[in-house]
C-alpha cells in the first residue's frame, strides 16, 4: 500500500510509526495462527491514536511488532525514519529505551523507589542527561508535585499510572504505546489519565497509541483503528464512544 493509502493520516503529517504489510504468524502446534495479515497503518506524529478489536483480533500483537518487542513474520515496520524489521537484539533494546515510551495496565513501578526516582530511572539507566525545565512541566501537568517523594504504595491507583505516564513521556519518545492503561483504574482516575494522555498528544505534541476495550477510553483519541481477525478493517476520526459501540457492534456481526 502507498504511503498515501486511507490509512495514513489525512493531512499529510509524516507518521510516527508506520507498518507495511505487517504479518505475523505464530506457530501453534500442527496449526498456523495469523494473528497479523498484511496490515497496513500510519500513526500522525501529535496524535492520540486508539487500537481496538474483539479478543484475540491481534491488537497487542500489532503493539509488540510496531515497539519493537516482537519480530514480523513478513512486512515492515518503520519508526521515525528507522525501519526496525530486521534489527538485531541490542539495536532494539536500544530503539525500546530511547524512542519508545510504554504504559502499562500494571503501572510496572519499582515498590522500593519514589515517583520522582521512578519517573527518572529509564533516564539514568540510558544515561541521558534530564530536562529539569520538561520534568517539572510534566510533574505538573499530571499533578504528581506533592506526591514526588511518595512510593508508590502510598499512591493511589490513578497517581502510580500517572508516575508511568510522566515516566514514559519524560524522554520525548517517538511513540508511546499505552496497553489498557486504565484497566486497572476506577473511572474517575481512568479520566484523569486519559485527560492527560490527551493533553500529551495536543500540548505537548506527543504520539500515543493505545490498546483498549473500553469505548468510552477510546473516545478520548483522534482516532480510533479496528482490528478483526488480523487485519485493519475500520477507523473512525474525532470518535464518541456512542460512534465507537456502533462500529464495534458492527464488527462483531
Ligand atoms: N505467542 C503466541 N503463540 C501462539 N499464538 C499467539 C501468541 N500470541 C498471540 N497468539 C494468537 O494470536 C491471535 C491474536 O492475539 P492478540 O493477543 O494479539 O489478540 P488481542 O486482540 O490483543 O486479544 P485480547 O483482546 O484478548 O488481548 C490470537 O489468536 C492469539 O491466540
Amino acid at each position: 500500500m502507498s504511503e498515501n493509502s486511507p490509512n495514513d493520516p489525512p493531512d499529510g503529517a509524516s507518521p510516527a510509526v508506520i507498518t507495511r504489510d505487517l504479518t505475523k504468524v505464530f506457530d501453534a502446534g500442527d496449526s498456523e495462527v495469523r494473528a497479523l495479515d498484511s496490515v497496513n497503518v500510519g500513526f500522525t506524529r501529535g496524535r492520540f491514536a486508539a487500537i481496538m478489536g474483539p479478543s484475540g483480533s491481534g491488537k497487542s500483537t500489532l503493539m509488540h511488532c510496531l515497539a519493537g518487542l516482537d519480530s514480523a513474520t513478513s512486512g515492515s515496520v518503520r519508526v521515525g525514519e528507522t525501519e526496525i524489521t530486521g534489527l538485531g537484539d541490542k539495536e532494539l533494546t536500544l530503539l525500546r529505551r530511547q524512542r519508545i515510551g510504554f504504559i502499562f495496565q500494571s503501572f510496572n513501578l519499582l515498590p522500593v523507589l519514589t515517583a520522582r526516582q521512578n519517573i527518572l530511572l529509564p533516564a539514568q539507566i540510558a544515561g541521558r542527561e534530564v530536562d529539569q525545565e520538561r520534568f517539572d512541566h510534566i510533574v505538573d501537568v499530571v499533578g504528581l508535585r506533592d506526591r514526588l517523594d511518595h512510593t508508590p504504595a502510598k499512591l493511589s491507583g490513578g497517581q502510580q499510572q500517572r508516575v508511568a505516564v510522566a515516566r514514559a513521556l519524560l524522554s520525548s519518545p517517538d511513540v508511546t504505546f499505552a496497553d489498557e492503561p486504565t484497566g486497572n483504574l476506577d473511572s474517575r482516575s481512568g479520566a484523569e489519565v486519559l485527560d492527560f494522555l490527551r493533553d500529551s498528544a495536543r500540548e505537548m505534541g506527543q504520539t500515543i497509541v493505545m490498546v483498549t476495550h473500553d469505548p468510552v477510553a477510546a473516545a478520548y483519541a483522534d482516532r480510533v483503528v479496528f482490528l478483526r481477525d488480523g487485519r485493519l478493517v475500520d477507523e473512525l476520526y474525532e470518535p464518541s464512544a456512542e460512534s465507537v459501540l456502533d462500529r464495534i457492534g458492527k464488527l462483531e456481526v
